[in-house]
């Protein structure tokens, strides 16, 4: 039965001039208030105002310009996209450029020709259309080829939901596990805080389990088990562990013996394993190789019916760096058909994600190969973009290590390093006068004296009582001496200032 608002019964001496309730930091959902994401919080806002100042005021500074070493954001600094990836994409936008004479001469034999395969996957060839809401399937069929041909097992396209970026799919995960406070989901401390923001967003609990600096950001299987024990006593039922592999803000590329470890314990623990792999193409050390967990898993003989795992995928990272393209999947795998349902149900209210990341996340995951007419020019860029990656990183890690007080483990893989700052005690009290954490009063020195902008490490969380920060291996090569230089000359001035 229709039921309608019994207008008789509200009390007149209650009926004000408007019905609604205005809209104020007290009146909106407390989730969002309490959710924070320092990779754009505030010292990003700090960064833009001084970029606003040195506008207005040419010359007020030591410095010109602003270095955002805050966020992955490749592109922004400098670095260019793969031709092949471009010229497909451009084609398959405008088809109509494909029926032009002049075409031949502008573009490759083979980005033509997987524009038109692409093209042929999607109904009415119209990129403009909405698509199926797991996405187009010839393209997933093409990602589940590369992700069979990566790991060496099968991969089912229906397993696979393209979302615009990593991001969304990350939240959708969240949405799905988390009912109420009382769900847990165990997040890697120091944490990309997506995973701290989303898990807030969706009033679910984080179980912090620690990484441990002093070996290399290990992870230690007794910690996961300690903190699993520790949630449990409060009532928490834990329902995930999330994994971010190469690591991020800390680089680690983790062992494929730590790895079967972590699939035995969340097979044991019935936890759904959330394995980030968005740096997957972001190794620079010839000591690790990228083992993905879906693959570990199957080495050990698990299979769908032994263990849940969501593989996140995403075309803003790698050499690549389409992070305005908006690309990326979730691989799920180990959920019953009626939970993939619901997962489904879930993709459908957002309709679709966009098909130009549709189209990107496929050619990530089968770019040209040996004997096409772009592989040669393919592998020069993506080649030159990693080694690049390699020897920034190298650099930055040499530079903060031989700062006063600063240790810095090395970047196997990502696109950050995250030195720990051992800050004086007079540095420490000035940053409480200041009301602000110390690694924050540290980043807010740096970007004032050098506009630098780096993330303070409280954004990330970490061990209570140290103080880190995070900053991108991401401005070009020829911009590095300069940043070294200057964040060289910047710290030993801080420490002299408030050395104890
Ligand atoms: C570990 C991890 N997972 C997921 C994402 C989300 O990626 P997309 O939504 O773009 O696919 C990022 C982005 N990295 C952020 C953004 O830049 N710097 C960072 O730390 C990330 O670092």
């Amino acid at each position: 039965p229709i039921r309608f608002l019994n207008t008789t019964s509200v009390d007149p001496s209650m009926a004000s001039d408007y019905s609604g309730t205005p809209v104020t930091l007290d009146t909106i959902n407390p989730k969002v208030l309490n959710c924070e994401y320092a990779v754009r919080g505030e010292i990003v806002t700090l960064a833009q105002n001084l970029q606003q100042e040195l506008k207005e005021n040419p010359g007020s500074r030591t410095f010109d310009e602003i270095l955002y070493c805050n966020i992955g954001n490749p592109q922004s600094l400098g670095q260019q996209p793969i031709t092949f990836f471009r010229e497909v994409l451009a084609l398959c936008d405008h088809p109509a450029i494909l029926d032009r004479a002049e075409t031949q001469g502008l573009f490759s034999a083979d980005s033509i020709e997987r524009a038109f395969q692409i093209l042929d996957q999607i109904p009415g060839r119209a990129t403009g259309a909405y698509s199926h809401s797991q996405g187009i399937k010839g393209l997933r069929d093409t990602i589940a080829s590369g992700i069979e041909a990566r790991d060496g097992y099968p991969a089912d396209s229906n397993d696979i939901f393209l979302t615009d970026g990593a991001s969304p799919a990350v939240h959708m995960m969240m949405q799905l596990l988390i009912r109420s406070e009382k769900d847990g989901i165990l997040c890697p401390i120091p944490q990309y805080p997506l995973y701290s923001a989303s898990i807030t967003l969706h009033g679910g609990t984080l179980v912090p389990y620690y990484l441990d600096e002093a070996t290399g950001w290990g992870l230690e299987i007794s910690e996961l088990k300690n903190q699993l024990e520790a949630a449990k006593s409060k009532g928490i039922s834990v329902r995930a562990l999330a994994v971010i592999n190469p690591g991020n803000p800390t680089g680690q590329v983790l062992s494929e013996s730590n790895q079967r470890e972590i699939v035995e314990f969340c097979k044991k623990e019935k936890l759904v394993l959330l394995a980030d792999e968005v740096y997957q193409e972001n190794i620079y050390v010839p000591d690790k190789q990228f083992h993905s967990f879906k693959k570990v898993s199957r080495t050990m003989g698990y299979g769908e019916k032994d263990i849940s795992i969501v593989s996140f995928q995403s075309v803003s990272k790698g050499y690549y760096g389409e992070c305005g393209k908006r690309g990326g999947y979730m691989e799920i795998t180990g959920f019953s058909p009626e939970v993939r349902e619901q997962i489904y149900k879930m993709a459908s209210v957002n309709l679709c994600s966009n098909i130009s990341g549709q189209i990107l996340a496929s050619l990530v995951m089968s770019p040209p190969k040996v004997g096409d007419e772009s592989y040669e020019s393919y592998f020069a860029e993506k080649d030159a973009i990693l080694s690049s990656l390699a020897r920034r990183a190298k650099t930055l890690e040499a530079a903060l290590n031989s700062l006063e007080g600063v240790t810095c483990n090395r970047a196997e893989g990502a696109m950050y390093l995250f030195p720990r700052i051992e800050l004086p005690k007079k540095a420490i009290e000035a940053a409480k006068a200041a009301n602000t954490a110390p690694d924050g009063f540290y980043a807010s020195r740096l970007l004032d004296a050098t506009g630098i902008v780096v993330v303070p490490g409280s954004g990330f969380r970490q061990v209570p009582g140290t103080w880190h920060f995070r900053c991108t291996i991401l401005p070009q090569e020829d911009r590095i001496p300069a940043i070294v230089t200057r964040l060289t000359e910047f710290h030993k001035g801080f420490m002299d200032e408030f050395r104890d």
